[in-house]
């Protein structure tokens, strides 16, 4: 348990409408260790930016938490003061949001932005010394001081996005959550940004929960995989167990969206279908209607997550018999 520094325990959250509760986030558990790069896979719609944005404490209006615990170095992150969430947000966990490259204030020279960032935070230090702090931060991510006088329109996409992850980086958080950080890129800056992050994650050993829609993403630099569907986990385990031997249908749908790291290339495959409305779900397995393995149980009765070892789990009847 030392070594754990988010534990989520039966997280509930969704949006409550006219019409009903769509529970996006509908009971995911999960642990993440100190230093860990956790991936998040799932279709656009599956609930990852409301996992993202419930850890962040940064919900909708319209969003509620339902159920469950967040435990960060074993504190409840759902029922934190005001001054306390304030405290942890940004110096403890930062994020890089979806939106980064546009999440730059037009108006403000990039040194500001981090100035801005470090001192909100500790507003006992001197600019002198945020502006230090700053042009650390830059270097990290390969962005020379003197771009520092830069406005953002100044900058490439890339660029910006770099500049997004130095912001998320600079008061050394423990945990940076990153959602969809490289998807407005071309894949080439996208790769560039992809290895710089995990770099970084390596040298200074911070933990990162990296979502994304793009399985491919993600089977390299992450240490652990968890995929999502329609609100819930449908697999977890090492990225590598988890890519070589996948048990979920859904995995296998995804795995066949792109192209094998090595050996033959083969045929794109995707997953035919869409995700089930989430006021309307299926009432057995909601992965049913799409399934290529489908049988009648799966129809009847939704599956639990089943550890297929230790560290491996997936939610699929087909486990049952050994045979999905
Ligand atoms: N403010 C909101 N009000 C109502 N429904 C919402 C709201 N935000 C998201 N949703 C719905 O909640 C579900 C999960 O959305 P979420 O954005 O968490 O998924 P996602 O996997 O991150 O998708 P994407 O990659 O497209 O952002 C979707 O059905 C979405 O339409």
């Amino acid at each position: 348990m030392d070594d754990v520094l988010l534990r989520i325990t039966n997280l509930e959250a969704g949006y409550r409408l006219r019409q009903g509760m769509i529970r996006a986030v509908d009971g995911i558990s999960l642990d993440l260790m100190k230093g860990e790069f956790l991936g998040i896979a799932g279709e656009s719609g599956c609930g990852k930016s409301t996992l993202a944005y419930t850890l962040m404490g940064l919900l909708e209006d319209n969003a509620e938490i339902t159920g469950g615990e967040v435990l960060f170095k074993g504190e409840n992150l759902l029922t934190l003061s005001r001054n306390r969430a304030k405290e942890i947000r940004w110096v403890d966990i930062s994020m890089v949001f979806q939106s980064a490259m546009n999440a730059l204030n037009p108006v403000l020279k990039i040194s500001e932005q981090l100035t801005d960032t470090v001192l909100t935070h500790l507003p006992g230090l001197t600019k002198a010394k945020a502006l230090d702090m700053a042009k650390k931060a830059l270097a990290l991510v390969d962005i020379s001081e003197d771009r520092l006088d830069a406005y953002p329109h100044q900058l490439s996409g890339g660029m910006k996005q770099r500049v997004m992850i130095a912001m998320a980086m600079i008061l050394e958080p423990d945990l940076i959550i990153m959602d969809e950080p490289t998807t407005a890129l071309d894949v080439v800056v996208q790769r560039t940004i992809i290895d710089k992050i995990s770099d970084l994650q390596k040298q200074f050993n911070f933990s990162v929960i990296f979502i994304t829609h793009d399985l491919s993403l993600l089977v390299e630099i992450s240490d652990k995989l968890v995929i999502m569907y329609s609100g819930q986990i449908v697999e977890s385990g090492p990225a590598e167990a988890v890519y070589r031997h996948p048990a979920h249908p859904y995995t296998r749908g995804l795995m066949n969206s792109f192209p094998p790291l090595s050996g033959p290339l083969l045929e794109f495959g995707g997953i035919p279908g869409r995700p089930p409305n989430f006021l309307d779900l299926p009432e057995g397995c909601r992965f049913y209607p799409r399934c290529p393995q489908r049988k009648d149980i799966c129809r009847q009765l939704p599956p639990e997550l089943l550890p297929l070892d230790e560290v491996h789990s997936a939610r699929c009847h087909l486990l049952k018999d050994g045979n999905a």
